[in-house]
């Protein structure tokens, strides 16, 4: 597929993916920035670019081990742009049913506009050998080949769910862009019927999720920041997870509540809604890059009842102590909920680093209860699932300070039709 004479689809794909996984760039934010730079393609090479970049980073440890089962040099030893159109020509073929003579000739074409004429016979031999013995390639029984996941991650898992439901959560990431791109409408601005129209109208199909009737679900949407219902502040993009976090707070009208790791302001906008204009959300981030998309959104969805500093939340404030009705922590997480969408991810969390965000989150939690007022609540959220950073740092918030669990719950991927996410409501005790 080629866009136009100007870009080839193919090309920008394997350059997205070597960023990524080779450089380390951030798959939503590289892809953001390549659909803002490539505006013109149409909503059809948009959706394939996605896919193509999505899908393979998604599936790369399985594609590296076909891949390393038909070439003659390690992975590994490949050429970093050759091991990148390789991995996008095998997706292709695998995931996309793609046919193969178009696979190997833009394969054989970029390789040589590329500089290496000298390997295209190379990558032609491998993927024609691939794309014959696909079909009878039988399903892989080792889940990290099959689900493309780290072994270390699926060892944790193991501990920690039981079978089945891993294998739903496994399975559930990959359901996740089939879902769509969910969105929920901006009540102070719009009623659902109003935005499902609206959106309607530019060619969206837009749907109402089954429980939340303030969630929509997207498809063929192109452009998001093009659309009328967008840079009117209709709505606001947030996975169904996140929106059960903002209901979970339930501000009442008048109440003041303060966002501690607010960015991008996904959760602000939400109680700021929910208070339709009235009470005040204290909203901060660490650096002023992160307050200035705060900023954009609440500018973007017409609030005035937001305030927003940049704060270093492990920094105390005492103007805010005993202040708060509703403190939202929804903190620094590994963010191993939103693998459906952040697939890279799963390649840059080790155990360390886990261990060392449960530390942050603690040094956060030590300073931010203070400023729930006595009888007021608390809602912690993670997008993980990884029980030290929720369940137990519920327990370990109840045990030090004065706080009762009111309840919580893990919503996982495959089995709640939302993000991985942990919400837990805690109140303050009264005296
Ligand atoms: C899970 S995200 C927040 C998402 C946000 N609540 C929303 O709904 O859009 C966590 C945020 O914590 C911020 N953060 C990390 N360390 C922080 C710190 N020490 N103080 C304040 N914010 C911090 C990050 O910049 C990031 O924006």
């Amino acid at each position: 597929m080629t866009a136009d004479n100007s870009v080839n689809v193919r090309a920008v794909a394997a350059d997205a993916v070597l960023e990524i996984l080779e450089r380390g760039a951030y798959s939503h934010l590289l892809l953001r920035q390549v659909l803002a730079k490539y505006g013109y393609l149409s909503r059809q090479d948009r959706a394939f670019l996605t896919r193509l970049v999505q899908g393979t980073v998604e599936r790369a440890i399985e594609l590296d081990w076909m891949i390393g089962q038909y070439s003659s040099v390690p992975v590994k030893k490949l050429k970093p742009f050759i091991r990148s159109l390789l991995r996008i020509s095998v997706y292709q073929l695998k995931y996309m049913r793609v046919p193969a003579s178009a696979v190997c000739n833009e394969a054989v074409k970029l390789a040589k506009k590329r500089h290496f004429a000298g390997l295209t016979g190379f990558v032609n031999g491998v993927l024609r050998k691939i794309s014959a013995e696909l079909p009878n390639l039988p399903e892989q029984e080792d889940w990290s080949l099959r689900y493309s996941m780290p072994p270390w991650l699926l060892e944790q898992w193991r501990k920690q769910y039981p079978t089945e439901i891993l294998q739903k959560m496994l399975e559930g990431f990959y359901e996740k862009s089939a879902r769509g791109l969910c969105v929920r409408c901006n009540l102070s601005l719009a009623s659902p019927e109003e935005v499902k129209a609206l959106l309607e109208q530019e060619g969206v199909k837009a749907e109402a999720d089954t429980e939340l009737p303030q969630v929509l679900w997207l498809q063929n949407m192109g452009n998001i920041e093009k659309l009328s219902a967008f840079s009117r502040g209709w709505f606001v993009v947030q996975d169904k997870s996140s929106v059960l976090a903002g209901l979970a707070a339930a501000p009442k009208p008048g109440s003041f509540c303060v966002d501690v790791c607010a960015a991008p302001g996904g959760k602000t906008l939400h109680l700021a809604d929910q208070m339709r204009g009235s009470g005040l959300v204290e909203s901060r981030d660490v650096s002023e890059e992160k307050c200035a998309l705060i900023r954009e959104n609440v500018l973007r969805c017409g609030f005035e009842n937001v305030h927003i500093s940049c704060w270093d939340a492990r920094e105390f404030d005492g103007s805010l102590a005993g202040q708060a009705d509703v403190l939202l922590a929804d903190l620094p997480c590994s963010g191993l909920g939103i693998l459906g969408g952040k697939p890279d991810i799963k390649y840059r969390m080790n155990e360390e680093k886990q261990e060392s965000l449960v530390l942050l989150q603690r040094e956060i939690l030590e300073t931010i209860w203070q400023y729930v007022k006595p009888g007021g609540r608390m809602i912690y959220s993670t997008c993980t699932i990884n029980r030290q950073e929720n369940e137990e740092q519920a327990a370990w918030i109840c045990g030090r300070f004065p706080f009762r669990l009111v309840r919580d719950r893990q919503y996982l991927p495959g089995v709640d039709g939302c993000d991985g996410f942990y919400i837990a409501e805690l109140e303050r005790e009264e005296i």
